[in-house]
């Protein structure tokens, strides 16, 4: 039986600028991350015996996902016991199971929404304080940390620098894939080699946040996906899939998210980009594409 369990939800970068190279090749960002109602189901249980750390996979997008040590979930829980410098033997091996709803490379930190998450689960698990968490993300992937939090964040540096979003206004969300799978290095290096970085003014954010969805809007209209049109030389169908976005009923904005290919579009309620969804799926072109509508997460 499942001891503990909790929802990786997507991350949704609702800007994104690329603002710098480190010598290390990372690039440095500013971006505006909210998590969206569609996540991942992570649980967990005592194995009941001292062997190691285990992980299953099951749901609509286990196919391809390895549950060895390469999966971003086991690769949490070694990073924690190495963090606390444990045996095996001293803290309790885990049975993980991942129930994995969104799709995979796909732009919106599946993967490293659900690392987030086993940190999460095993830290109350083995009575560890959070700040174990805190440190050992960043060396899961630079969505890692973002992804701890799972609320409306402002990621600077590499991702690592976060400082919560001012207040957001009520939204609702479609989420929309058009099945192919976009490696993050690879847009990064298709953006290093054209030059790259766009230099751009500082951006601030208001202090008392954006009350309505059109302020917010506004201010969405002054930023940029900086990734976007590396990832549409190198996948052209997510071109389509915006084109398909902007032309929904009651639609307020779209853009693509992280590395893409997933974009997103923005509604004044959940129900608003319910009704939009069931549109979209009416439409030839879009039948075959992953989608998701509901709210974002406040
Ligand atoms: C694009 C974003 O999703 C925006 O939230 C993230 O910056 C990417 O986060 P992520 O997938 O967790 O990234 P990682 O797994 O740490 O890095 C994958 C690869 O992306 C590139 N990378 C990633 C993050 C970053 N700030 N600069 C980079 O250049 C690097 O080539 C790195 O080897
Ligand atoms: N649990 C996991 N779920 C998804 N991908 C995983 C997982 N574990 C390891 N991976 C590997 O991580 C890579 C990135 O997957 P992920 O779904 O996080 O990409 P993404 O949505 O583009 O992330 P980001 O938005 O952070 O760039 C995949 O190529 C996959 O092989």
């Amino acid at each position: 039986m499942a001891l503990h369990q909790d929802m990786a939800h997507a991350k949704i970068n609702l800007f994104l600028h690329v603002t710098g190279r480190r010598e290390d090749g990372y690039h440095l960002l500013d971006s505006l991350a909210v998590f969206a109602g569609a996540g991942d189901q992570v649980s967990l249980s005592s194995t009941g015996s001292n062997t190691e750390d285990t992980l299953s996979i099951t749901g609509p997008f286990s196919k391809g996902l390895e549950a060895d040590s390469s999966n971003l979930v086991l690769k949490a829980a070694r990073a924690l016991r190495h963090a606390q410098n444990k045996t095996n033997q001293t803290l309790p091996a885990a049975s993980l199971k991942l129930e994995k709803h969104l799709p995979v490379a796909s732009g919106i930190g599946g993967g490293s929404a659900d690392a987030a998450c086993a940190l999460r689960l095993l830290t109350r698990f083995w009575n560890l304080p959070q700040e174990t968490a805190i440190t050992v993300a960043p060396s899961l992937g630079a969505d890692v940390p973002v992804c701890l939090m799972q609320k409306a964040t402002r990621m600077e540096g590499i991702g690592e620098i976060l400082t919560p979003a001012p207040a957001l206004p009520e939204m609702g969300m479609i989420l929309v894939n058009p099945g192919v799978s976009v490696s993050t290095p690879s847009i990064f290096k298709r953006l290093a080699a054209t030059g790259g970085i766009t230099p751009r003014p500082p951006l601030s954010f208001p202090a008392e946040g954006w009350p309505t969805l059109d302020a917010l809007i506004a201010f969405l209209r002054t930023t940029h996906n900086d990734l976007q049109p590396h990832a549409i030389a190198q996948e052209p169908v997510i071109a389509a899939v915006l084109e398909q976005l902007s032309t929904l009923p009651k639609v307020r904005f779209s853009r693509m998210s992280g590395s893409g290919a997933t974009c997103f579009a923005l509604f004044d309620s959940a129900e608003h980009a319910i009704e939009a969804a069931q549109h979209l799926a009416q439409q030839d072109a879009s039948r075959s594409w992953w989608q998701w509508a509901g709210p974002v997460l406040p």
